[in-house]
């Protein structure tokens, strides 16, 4: 009896949750095997992009300890409101709906010390209990790995339209994206390609690439695994520098190297998901 009594409101957490979530149409997680490669970088690119587009969208920001997508979409010093009907996503750039940990916290520098079972708590509550509006898109920035979170969110949202894997030259790419992809595959996810992130560096005025980081295998590997290589990023340092200006990149330097690539996956992505 005990038992059934706390089975249910997990039960009626999970429904409200992929109730909440269902106004939205396309749903994509993003994720890496490895930290680094740039991931809530591309998530947030990816949805001012499709913003740029004219579509609605939202992102939640799954990466409890490494939680930097307000960061990288400057939402500096906003914080989340409630009403009574739940959690309200904080209003970035273009529109985009935010929802991140970092912006519920007193300090956002704070440290999140929380074992899986309440990571993955704490995700079903925000899928569940945020005023997550009618839309286009909502782009979920994973932490790096297959871990909780990941597992959380491929069991609460069963209509993803899919996964991006993000990954970079020379980050033990292989065994580290195969990781990834039998994950995917595994819990019925459609795997919609690969992003290689920092795969080149062009000087300015130069069509020359360097492989900085490594040689790009990209494309190596989307074939081995059947997939799409979506896009290849280039280096760009001016993406540091917007961070440091505190404005997203693609806003400040719509010209920069690294946003005319971060376009072209948001129609790549636009393409698959319509089709
Ligand atoms: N193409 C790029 N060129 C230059 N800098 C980049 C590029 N992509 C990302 N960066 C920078 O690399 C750093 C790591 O990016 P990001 O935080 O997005 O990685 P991540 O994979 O989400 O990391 P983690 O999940 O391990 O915290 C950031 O400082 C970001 O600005």
């Amino acid at each position: 009896m005990s038992g059934t009594r706390q089975i249910q409101p997990v039960f009626a957490l999970l429904n409200k949750a992929r109730d909440r979530v269902g106004k939205i149409k396309h749903k994509i997680m993003v994720l890496s095997g490895k930290g680094g490669v740039g991931k809530s970088f591309i998530s947030s690119m990816l949805a001012l992009a499709l913003a740029e587009k004219g579509y609605k969208v939202s992102i939640l920001d799954a990466d409890i300890h490494g939680s930097s997508i307000p960061t990288i979409l400057g939402l500096h010093g906003m914080r989340h409101f409630a009403d009574e009907e739940g959690i309200l996503p904080v209003e970035g750039p273009l529109g985009v709906q935010v929802v991140a940990i970092n912006l519920m916290l007193d300090s956002p520098d704070a440290p999140v010390v929380w074992r899986g079972p309440l990571k993955s708590r704490a995700i079903t509550e925000l899928l569940a209990k945020v005023k997550w509006p009618e839309g286009d898109f909502l782009v979920i920035d994973l932490p790096p790995g297959t871990g909780d979170e990941a597992i959380t969110v491929v069991q609460t949202i069963r209509d993803l339209s899919g996964a991006v894997i993000v990954t970079a030259p020379n980050m033990l790419s292989e065994l580290i994206v195969s990781k990834a992809i039998n994950f995917v595959v595994k819990n019925n996810v459609k795997l919609l390609g690969i992003v290689e992130n920092m795969s080149y560096f062009k000087c300015p005025g130069s069509d020359v690439e360097y492989n900085l980081l490594g040689r790009s295998t990209g494309e190596e590997l989307a074939k081995k695994y059947q997939t799409k290589l979506l896009a290849r990023i280039p280096l760009d340092p001016l993406i540091g520098r917007a961070l440091e200006e505190g404005v997203p990149y693609l806003l400040a330097y719509p010209e920069g190297e690294a946003a005319k690539a971060i376009r072209s996956l948001a129609e790549e992505i636009l393409r698959i998901v319509q089709s």
